[in-house]
């Protein structure tokens, strides 16, 4: 069993829970990761945030009564006002109109440059939930609570916030860091199987891109993992965390090219899942493939050998994600990927693997040969 960083903080609400920090000057934060914590959610909030007297909850409606409901007691027990607004499920939600109706929402709800917006939800919550905190007067605080695993290990941590374009995902948006990402691994119990295993391609991700020694982990111990053994998957949130803050903390806003990394595999997904529509395949089923993809593009243009494919899709399958999509239509992908924001001076860039741990962002890259990794893929 591997160890965490020893350059974690442990400053955290209660023994059993692991902090990982994002250290971002002014505006760094916390993530707290534990289990059945729902009555220490509304200290930890006031410690975050300081001053709180109102709060407007954003959730889906898939966890609203399951777990935003909770959260809101906990917070109107301390004396905050709270409001609670119930997004549809699904990637269509983070549209321009759903956004219009949550700031109009908020609004109405009286809210002013010091209430805060909690998003209790998956990913799709936490974007669009965190754009609309970005915008609302300019800005205003927000806390993340993530519900899915994906959302845990991936887009609650790093600011990236925002909604998709018909034909274009996440193409607007902001970066607007959260005041504190609050996990309760008890969430994932009533998480359907397909959203859990999702989760588990952003998780292989943070291997390949950064972290050897976690992949070889992943490679022993993707049982305990998808049998959601608790103590596994506080290990896999904690590492993927910890991955996550250290390239944030390097470059918040995708400037030096660093951040950059955490695309791998996305270029691909965001086509795939722009031209299969919208909720087809989940997100983390689309990086899955992609990285396939990207993994067979790194080979093709000799940046990496068979080995690391075959480490890759091993691990996927054994996952339980998909490692190849019949539906694949390079014609109709590359004109999406042309709107990827990695394109800089109109020319595609690629994250793409030289071994396990380790990517490269790679320009200039023939079409033909992108055609190529889509086409093997299928
Ligand atoms: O946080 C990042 O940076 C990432 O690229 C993480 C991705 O896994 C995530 O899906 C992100 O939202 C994609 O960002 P985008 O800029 O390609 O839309």
């Amino acid at each position: 069993m591997l160890t965490l960083h020893s350059n974690m903080v442990f400053d955290s609400p209660s023994s059993d829970a692991t902090a990982v920090e994002v250290q971002l000057a002014d505006r760094s934060y916390t993530i707290f990761i534990q289990s059945d914590a729902q009555a220490k959610f509304a200290s930890a909030a006031k410690q975050a945030l300081g001053d709180v007297s109102h709060v407007m909850v954003i959730t889906d409606e898939a966890v609203d009564k399951k777990w935003a409901t909770g959260l809101a007691d906990e917070l109107q027990k301390i004396g905050v006002r709270v409001d609670k607004y119930a997004v549809p499920s699904g990637e269509p939600s983070k549209s321009v109109s759903q956004f219009e109706t949550l700031l109009q929402w908020m609004l109405a709800s009286g809210a002013d440059r010091r209430s805060v917006v909690v998003a209790v939800g998956g990913g799709v919550i936490g974007d669009l939930a965190g754009f609309a905190a970005a915008s609302f007067t300019r800005g205003i605080r927000f806390v993340q609570v993530p519900t899915s695993l994906l959302a845990m290990v991936d887009s609650s941590v790093g600011g990236k916030t925002g909604i998709n374009l018909p034909t274009a995902k996440n193409m607007v948006g902001a970066f607007w860091q959260p005041s504190l990402v609050w996990i309760d691994t008890q969430v994932l119990s009533t998480l359907p199987e397909r959203d859990f295993i999702s989760g588990l391609g952003e998780v292989i991700k943070y291997g390949v891109i950064d972290d050897a020694d976690f992949f070889e982990w992943l490679e022993a111990n993707w049982q305990a993992l998808i049998n959601r053994e608790n103590e596994a998957v506080c290990f896999a949130i904690a590492r993927s965390c910890q991955s996550k803050a250290n390239v944030v903390g390097e470059d918040e806003r995708e400037t030096s090219g660093r951040r950059a990394i955490l695309n791998y595999g996305h270029t691909f997904a965001h086509a795939i899942e722009a031209t299969a529509g919208y909720g087809t395949l989940m997100h983390g089923e689309a990086v899955a493939i992609g990285m396939q993809m990207a993994a067979r593009l790194a080979i093709e243009l000799e940046l990496c050998g068979q080995q690391l494919l075959d480490r890759q899709t091993a691990l996927l399958q054994n996952c339980g994600l998909p490692i190849v999509f019949d539906d694949a239509n390079a014609d109709a992908m590359l004109p999406v990927m042309k709107r990827d924001k990695k394109v800089a001076h109109g020319k595609l860039r690629f994250i793409l693997p030289t071994k396990i741990g380790s990517v490269d962002l790679v320009g200039d890259v023939d079409e033909s040969a992108v055609v190529d990794a889509i086409r093997k893929t299928i």
